[in-house]
């Protein structure tokens, strides 16, 4: 049974002293609290009272039972706050796009923009809110924007405010998916990797038990099982990273699982093994973005074929792996199919969530794959560019990659079959989604002097601009 919050109900046919029994239920406890109100102002000659809070996708239906009267309530579900960490980065605005698209949820972004910008939440919400029905409500529209937070996860005094915005219960669930993720350059300063990803992830854990906000998706990634002995790779596979990026994502993962086994009342976390996203959303409003020369394959074969980056030739690293044409293989999945996951796996964070029935102990801690369970070689995305944006790609074979592993794919079986996940999109619709977002802002977000309107920097939660609204 799911409990969801409800402001006021108003009990009709029942006395004066039943008007606002009920209110500001947020958790399970302050149900319980409310319930317990709700039979203490009970007339003697009514003894039993009850109240069930049934969670639907968009309503909450209230019921309350006494001898006398069944009344039953419908009310539109508030909508849930949700903060995204890292949201204004390329996964976390996809990410933020799909929780807007339900209209079941409000985002609250934090983002340092280190490797972002803010230029990205207004296209997400300019997105919303074109996707607004005509008859939308207050609620709908309220949800196609953001509270935009630019903070930095490694001060908890900037991650305190954040909170304290939304007061104790006042956020549902984080998202976190803020980190840095440059394999290469972790290995040169893994003290800032260390700091940056296990430090800030502590210390959001600290302040998310500070106000009562104990459910949580983390991002992780495929990096975590270094070379994988068995392909596809099962997520029961044995965590070994190479890189100290790797190997913050498995500490990450090791922080989250422990804190659910010490207080499995309390957390409920799901990690989130990504394989390699990739694409944009079909509109071309919002894509990846790299600062500086792309090291990944997609934003590279992007970047070349725009004129931005003008190596005549690709470099590929290596074709002596043990792959059917030598090159690495990747899991190349749809970053709009990874941003659903984000979705299943909030709704598995639910009370009435079956995802955990089959944990080993009592704590509330799964790791899932994201991927399509499908490898892809280098060559083979070098054709499927080359035939999305109709450049002729060059290339030269070039020794390996330190780091690289030579197939990294996805047994996805386990999140399809317990989260319904299924990454449906084809390698043909990334690189065509991705050549329509780079064709449209050649220069990335930087290109487009016009976005700067709309961020309203601000010490109120302004909503009634209709915009973004960026706190700090
Ligand atoms: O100029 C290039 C760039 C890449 N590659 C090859 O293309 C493949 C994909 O490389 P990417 O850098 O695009 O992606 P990775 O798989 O190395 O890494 C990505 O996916 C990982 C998980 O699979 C981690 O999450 C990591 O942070 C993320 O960058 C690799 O075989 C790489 O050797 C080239 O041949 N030439």
């Amino acid at each position: 049974m799911g409990w969801s919050r409800a402001r006021t109900i108003q009990v009709a046919g029942a006395g004066p002293d039943w008007t606002n029994t009920v209110r500001k239920g947020r958790t399970r406890s302050e149900f319980d609290a409310v319930t317990a109100e709700a039979d203490a102002s009970l007339p003697s000659d009514k003894t039993q009272c009850a109240l069930q809070g049934l969670g639907g996708s968009s309503l909450s239906i209230f019921v309350l039972y006494t001898p006398y009267h069944i009344s039953e309530y419908t009310m539109p579900e508030s909508l849930r706050r949700v903060l995204v960490t890292g949201g204004a980065g390329y996964i976390g605005s996809h990410v933020i796009y799909s929780l807007q698209d339900t209209r079941r949820y409000k985002v609250i972004s934090v983002d340092n923009h280190h490797n972002s910008t803010p230029k990205s939440l207004v296209r997400v919400a300019e997105l919303a809110r074109s996707n607004l029905p005509a008859d939308a409500s207050e609620q709908d529209k309220d949800s196609a924007e953001i509270d935009a937070f630019a903070a930095d996860l490694t001060k908890p005094e900037e991650v305190r405010k954040v909170f304290e915005r939304y007061g104790k219960g006042g956020i549902w669930g984080v998202v976190h998916i803020a980190a840095y993720k440059a394999v290469g350059e972790s290995t040169e300063i893994p003290l800032t990797y260390y700091a940056n990803n296990v430090g800030a992830t502590i210390t959001l854990l600290q302040i998310m038990a500070e106000f009562d906000c104990t459910r949580i998706v983390y991002s992780s990634s495929a990096t975590v099982y270094g070379t994988p002995p068995i392909i596809p790779i099962p997520e029961t596979t044995r965590l070994e990273a190479q890189s100290p990026y790797g190997k913050t994502k498995i500490m990450c993962e090791t922080v989250i699982e422990d804190l659910c086994n010490a207080e499995p009342k309390t957390w409920r976390a799901l990690s989130l093994r990504y394989f390699n996203p990739a694409g944009a959303h079909p509109s071309g409003q919002i894509g990846e973005d790299p600062r500086g020369r792309p090291g990944n394959l997609l934003p590279l074969l992007a970047h070349m074929a725009i004129g931005r980056v003008k190596d005549p030739k690709l470099n590929v690293f290596g074709n002596d792996y043990p792959t059917p044409d030598g090159t690495c293989v990747r899991d190349y999945l749809h970053v709009l199919d990874l941003a659903k996951g984000h979705l299943l796996a909030l709704d598995a964070l639910a009370p009435q969530s079956k995802v955990f029935d089959n944990c080993p102990g009592e704590g509330r801690y799964k790791a899932y794959n994201l991927g399509k369970g499908k490898g892809m070689s280098v060559l083979q995305i070098v054709d499927a560019m080359r035939k999305a944006t109709a450049y002729d790609y060059k290339y030269e074979i070039i020794g390996r990659r330190k780091g690289d592993v030579p197939d990294l794919t996805a047994d996805p079986a386990l999140a399809e079959r317990e989260l319904g996940f299924k990454a449906q999109q084809t390698l043909e619709t990334m690189c065509r989604d991705l050549w329509n977002w780079q064709t449209k802002n050649p220069n990335g977000y930087d290109g487009d002097g016009s976005v700067g309107f709309g961020i309203f920097w601000s010490n109120t939660a302004d909503r009634s601009t209709g915009s973004v609204v960026m706190l700090r």
